[in-house]
């Protein structure tokens, strides 16, 4: 297993009507292969600008990001980015909104449909193909926008908040077959979320931002095996003391806010 995402000196500089922000500063980490590492921090501490300099959306201002061993310019095709706000079309059925990233990269009719069933079939929305985003619940459009971002199969799965509008319920639903993907499927996964819970329920490693101008302020390492049942595994000691670890380390940056 190699490196599969390599972040060194990452700094963001946002130059706007009052000058300029700092919104990340001198970040480095290296995510392996397979790894599953969640971001937490408080409000702006720059964690969507780290996920939109490694999709490439946005440039870095100072430092390098590389995947799999090269530069990232432009826009990263090895990730697939699910971002807070889903990019699911009102106008377009379920399979035809799972087809789109096959459609933007050219690949021929039937070998879309072919995948797009299979994704369905995995995400649980078989019988839903033909139906419309507006007659879905909130946990079946974020099932197709969960086909959307695997349908294409990129290694590496940059999700920001993908589950943040849930109900408590449905998140632990999402979160279990996520888990379940990501180790059928061998991805390595950025998740940014503002839930602890979720953030050791899921990670193996869970990075902690401060306030702005966002730096690692602190790394977990999660010591529940996997395979996880994301029901159970927030009764276990060991969930317990990385909580009371992390929370330690958290609450004193959201307490703060950010620097003005
Ligand atoms: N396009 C932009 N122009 C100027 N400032 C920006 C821009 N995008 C983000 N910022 C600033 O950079 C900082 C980091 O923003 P970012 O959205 O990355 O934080 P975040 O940690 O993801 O926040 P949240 O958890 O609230 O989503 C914030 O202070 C924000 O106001």
């Amino acid at each position: 297993m190699g490196v599969a995402i390599d972040i060194r000196g990452a700094e963001k500089r946002y130059v706007g009507r009052k000058g300029e922000t700092i919104a990340l500063d001198a970040v480095d980490l290296a995510i392996e292969e397979g790894e599953f590492v969640a971001f937490v921090g408080p409000s702006g501490c720059g964690k969507s600008t780290l996920l939109n300099m490694i999709s490439g959306i946005i440039d870095i201002s100072l430092g390098t990001i590389t995947q799999d061993g090269e530069a990232v310019r432009g826009i990263n095709r090895r990730v697939g980015y699910m971002t807070q706000a889903d990019s699911v079309l009102p106008w377009r059925t379920v399979a035809d909104n799972v087809a789109l990233p096959l459609e933007y990269r050219g690949v021929p009719r039937a070998e879309r449909a072919r995948r797009v069933s299979a994704m369905l079939e995995m995400v649980n929305l078989t019988g839903f193909a033909h139906a419309f985003p507006k007659e879905l619940s909130g946990g079946m459009r974020k099932r197709v926008a969960l086909a959307q971002m695997l349908v294409y199969e990129p290694k590496t799965l940059l999700m920001d908040e993908p589950f943040g509008a849930l109900d408590a319920q449905l998140k632990l639903v999402m979160q279990a077959e996520l888990l379940k993907i990501w180790q059928e499927q061998h991805k390595t996964i950025v998740f940014v979320t503002h839930d602890l819970h979720e953030a050791i329920a899921l990670a193996s490693r869970v990075v902690v931002f401060s306030g702005r101008p966002g730096r690692i302020k602190h790394i977990e390492n999660v010591p529940i095996p996997y395979p996880r049942d994301v029901f159970k595994a927030r009764f276990l000691p060991e969930f317990e003391q990385a909580y009371d670890r992390l929370w330690r380390e958290l609450a004193p940056e959201i307490e703060h806010g950010e620097e003005m």
